[in-house]
């Protein structure tokens, strides 16, 4: 069984320390892992490495193949544990392209890092587009689920999504991530968060951006749209620190 990742550098996984830069657990020392691919193509998406291959246009259509690209890399799932344990994880982050396109490896991937660390605490993030098997749900602690909004570009696709919308608001391990460029956007997420009874509690808004300034620019009237909505605001630590940069 198989795991298809994102490279850092051609023939280097992306498989990674860092601080976990958004969300529920943002601060958090962590390990990540950037899975290849996504069902979606999101405008603004600041890792189109995973999914943009050459003559492919639209990834989410099952008619286009993917052509080969030096931004992935196919692992056995137990040569990507050993590469994973290597860097003494306490807590994986599981990241992509859309990881949850992967379940199957995934629910091989998590038990064998669990024999070597059982401890270990897992997330996933997610576009929350891809219904999440049962073993998944169950093995993973924490799932960072980040709809799209009209802004992202993929309307056509995220019409199917509104049932798995709340089935992911009825599990206490899914926290929301709404990405928001302007006010239209904060408007488009309390329909959502109506709709689909998501708890302000587990309800994210951050900035999208892909520079300190941008998210500066954007996080003075998204924080006082969070203050008014009553939801959690979530900044992007990592740009920040390392900028728009690979493997960080
Ligand atoms: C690259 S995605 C991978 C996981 C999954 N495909 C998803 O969209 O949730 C990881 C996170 O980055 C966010 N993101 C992507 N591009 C962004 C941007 N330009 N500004 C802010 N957040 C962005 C996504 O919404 C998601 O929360
Ligand atoms: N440090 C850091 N935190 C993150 N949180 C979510 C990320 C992602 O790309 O999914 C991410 C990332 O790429 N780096
Ligand atoms: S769903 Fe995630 S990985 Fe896919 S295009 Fe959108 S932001 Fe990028
Ligand atoms: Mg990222």
């Amino acid at each position: 069984m198989s795991l298809t990742l994102a490279t850092t550098t051609p023939g280097e996984p992306e498989i990674f320390p860092s601080l976990q830069g958004e969300g529920p657990s943002a601060g958090r020392p962590c390990v990540f892992v950037r899975l290849s691919r996504c069902n979606l193509a999101c405008r603004w998406c600041d890792t189109a490495y995973t999914w943009r291959f050459t003559g492919d246009i639209r990834p989410h259509r099952d008619d286009l193949t993917f052509e080969r690209s030096e931004n992935q890399i196919t692992l056995d799932v137990r040569e990507a544990a050993m590469r994973i344990l290597a860097l003494r994880p306490t807590r994986l982050v599981i990241t992509g392209g859309e990881p949850l396109l992967q379940a199957p490896s995934l629910a091989k991937l998590i038990p064998m890092l669990r024999e070597a660390v059982p401890a270990l605490e897992v997330e996933i993030e997610t576009n929350g587009s891809v219904p999440p098997p049962h073993a998944i749900m169950q093995l993973v602690d924490q799932f960072n689920v980040s709809p799209k909004l009209s802004h992202s570009g993929n309307a056509e696709h995220l019409a199917l999504v509104p049932e798995l919308l709340r089935d992911w608001a009825a599990s206490p391990k899914a926290w929301f991530k709404f990405v928001v460029a302007d006010m239209d956007d904060v408007n488009e997420v309390a329909e959502l968060q109506a709709m689909y009874r998501i708890p302000s509690e587990r309800l994210f808004v951050m900035p999208e951006g892909t520079s300190s300034e941008t998210l500066r620019e954007r996080s003075k009237w998204l924080a006082g749209a969070a203050l008014t909505h009553g939801w959690r605001f979530t900044d992007r630590l990592h740009i920040h620190l390392y900028g728009d940069t690979r493997g960080t």
